[in-house]
């Protein structure tokens, strides 16, 4: 191979020319650049790669310390970049069951994942070492003064504003609308399942489109029309999907990521136009019936009060963060509340003495009586229905691992600190099996959630929602409309579902789903007879 001479490097000498260093040093710089010189650019380009591998591989024995994980980076640079691409279940829980500390390089990032309930706990809770990681690309999408990327008392202080459109009571307002969204998707569905003749079929989708539905009725009331609803839920999953941990964080026209930003903005000017609709509803002295008129009329209310509380919404929220806001409590919601539909409903079908005592339940509260509406005081005592949810939100936790990033070099354990700007993750899935607390974790026992039980005692394990400044603003939300959902389904219709072999085995898509994406059929029944009809 021909050697090349090196002249874009002359500015090197040219440098040594305005030098003051002595005798010695001169000659050993020139010594340097002559070298330099006489290098082809090929040798130059191997010797700056040896340079790159060796501090790729330097860096991750320094950051790995202790802790398990590959003994070297096997795929230079890159790392498992590729496994990532394709995340596997097994992958990850073998990762997690490696060591209570485990690691991975992928390029630059440096990731650390825990696994035990206590340090899961111990980062969750540690604000002043960690706060929440999002991919590049999310601060695109969610818009860069969105209030989830507040940190520290910025984020304190906005997620109280917030956390007054979530209590029960607030919640109480927006059942008779989750009802209505209900009712109409236990028609749509018996309509898929009798145009396909009754046979099996994926209702993934459907799964996904009604929690959409769900949520955006309770978000935005009537403001936000059916159109507007089926164009964001048909949509949506282009949002999850520029979202997915491993994706180019430039947003490059027609690519995954464009499409997610083009739909995360129709949304937003939909949300936006809501919250104005919302503005005037209230201030014309309507009823509060969604979040949006709970934000606006505790705004309102605002006022004339000078309480702690009040204070929090003396300034006026503007639509376009109330859009902004909205947005990502569709975000946080879509995909871990699909994930628990998707399961409970296999789940149940699948176990018919579990459906029977549902149904039982769900004519017990009611005192066999149908036309009475859903409100809070027949979900709470919903105490079995509830059972199943949150059985379900255990075998099946929506939500595996949620990462953060290290501000400060953080002492995750006395023989390990976390290096500043690694990401860090705790992992909920084996807080949630952990055998000690829930004996045969990988049975599906509602019973094991009865009042005074060890699991229910074993409060530090629930990790389903997270813990500490960031838990779940939704978390009652859910278990709320996943008790009105399961109730009313479980009396009007008649549900199976296909097993096959995939039907156990997780498939990881932002959070788990039945790998063969579900197969059901559901036909009417009447509630009191119990006679399904065709
Ligand atoms: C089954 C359904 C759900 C699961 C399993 C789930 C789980 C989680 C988890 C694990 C976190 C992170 C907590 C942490 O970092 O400590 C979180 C955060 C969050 N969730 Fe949920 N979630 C669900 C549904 C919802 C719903 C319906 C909403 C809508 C209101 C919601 C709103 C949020 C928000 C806004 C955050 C971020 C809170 C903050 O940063 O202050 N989630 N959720």
């Amino acid at each position: 191979m021909a050697d090349i001479n090196i002249d874009p490097i002359a500015h090197l000498q040219n440098a040594t020319n305005f030098s003051t260093f002595g005798g010695n040093n001169a000659s050993i710089i020139e010594w340097g650049v002559n070298t330099v010189k006489s290098l082809s650019y090929f040798k130059i380009f191997v010797t700056l790669l040896c340079i790159l591998l060796a501090y790729d591989q330097i860096s991750y024995q320094l950051k790995k310390g202790s802790i398990v994980g590959p003994k070297w980076k096997w795929y230079p640079i890159i790392g498992p970049f590729l496994e990532s691409l394709d995340p596997k279940f097994e992958e990850y829980k073998a990762k997690w069951y490696s060591g209570e500390l485990s690691c991975v390089s992928i390029f630059h990032k440096f990731v650390i994942i825990a696994s035990t309930r206590d340090l899961a706990r111990k980062i969750l809770q540690a604000p002043k070492y960690v706060k929440p990681c999002v991919v590049d690309v999310a601060v695109k999408i969610l818009r860069p003064c969105n209030w989830v990327f507040l940190d520290g008392k910025a984020h304190t202080d906005y997620r109280r504003s917030l956390n007054g459109l979530f209590t029960k009571q607030a919640l109480a307002q927006y059942l008779p609308s989750l009802e209505t969204v209900i009712d109409k998707y236990i028609d749509r569905f018996v309509e898929v399942s009798k145009k396909n003749k009754y046979e099996p079929q994926v209702y993934f989708h459907e799964m996904r489109e009604i929690l959409c539905a769900l949520s955006l009725r309770a978000f935005c009331g009537d403001y936000i029309t059916e159109d507007q609803v089926r164009k964001i839920a048909d949509d949506y999953y282009l949002v999850t999907a520029a979202l997915e941990l491993v994706n180019f964080p430039i947003i490059i026209p027609f690519t995954k990521t464009w499409y997610g930003k083009k739909t995360a903005d129709a949304a937003m000017k939909i949300f936006e136009q809501c919250a104005q609709m919302a503005k005037d509803h209230i201030a014309s002295g309507g009823e509060s019936v969604c979040v949006m008129d709970a934000w606006v009329k505790l705004m309102h209310e605002a006022k004339n009060r000078d309480d702690e509380e009040s204070r929090l919404y003396h300034r006026e929220f503007t639509n376009k963060e109330i859009s902004e806001a909205i947005f990502t409590f569709l975000f946080a919601s879509q995909d871990a509340s699909s994930s628990l539909c998707c399961w409970i409903f296999q789940i149940v079908a699948d176990r018919p003495d579990i459906l029977q005592k549902i149904r039982e339940e769900q004519m017990a509260v009611r005192n066999n009586d149908l036309s009475k509406p859903i409100d809070l005081d027949l979900i709470d005592k919903m105490t079995y229905t509830n059972m199943v949810i949150k059985e379900t939100l255990r075998y099946r936790p929506p939500v595996l691992m949620v990462p953060y990033v290290v501000k400060n070099k953080f002492p995750v354990t006395s023989n390990y600190t976390a290096p500043k700007g690694s990401m860090l993750i705790p992992t909920l899935y084996p807080a949630l099996h952990d055998p000690e607390v829930y004996e045969n974790p990988d049975e599906f026992i509602p019973e094991r959630w009865v009042e005074g039980s060890a699991a229910n005692a074993a409060k530090k394990n629930w990790l389903v929602f997270g813990c500490g400044p960031h838990v779940c603003l939704g978390q009652t939300y859910v278990m709320i409309t996943f008790a009105a959902l399961m109730g009313k389904f479980a009396l009007y219709t008649d549900f199976e579902h296909k097993v096959t072999p995939l039907s156990e085995k997780i498939k990881v898509f932002a959070t788990i789903f039945p790998k063969d994406d579900l197969l059901m059929t559901f036909r009417r029944r009447d509630p009191l007879t119990g006679k399904v009809s065709e």
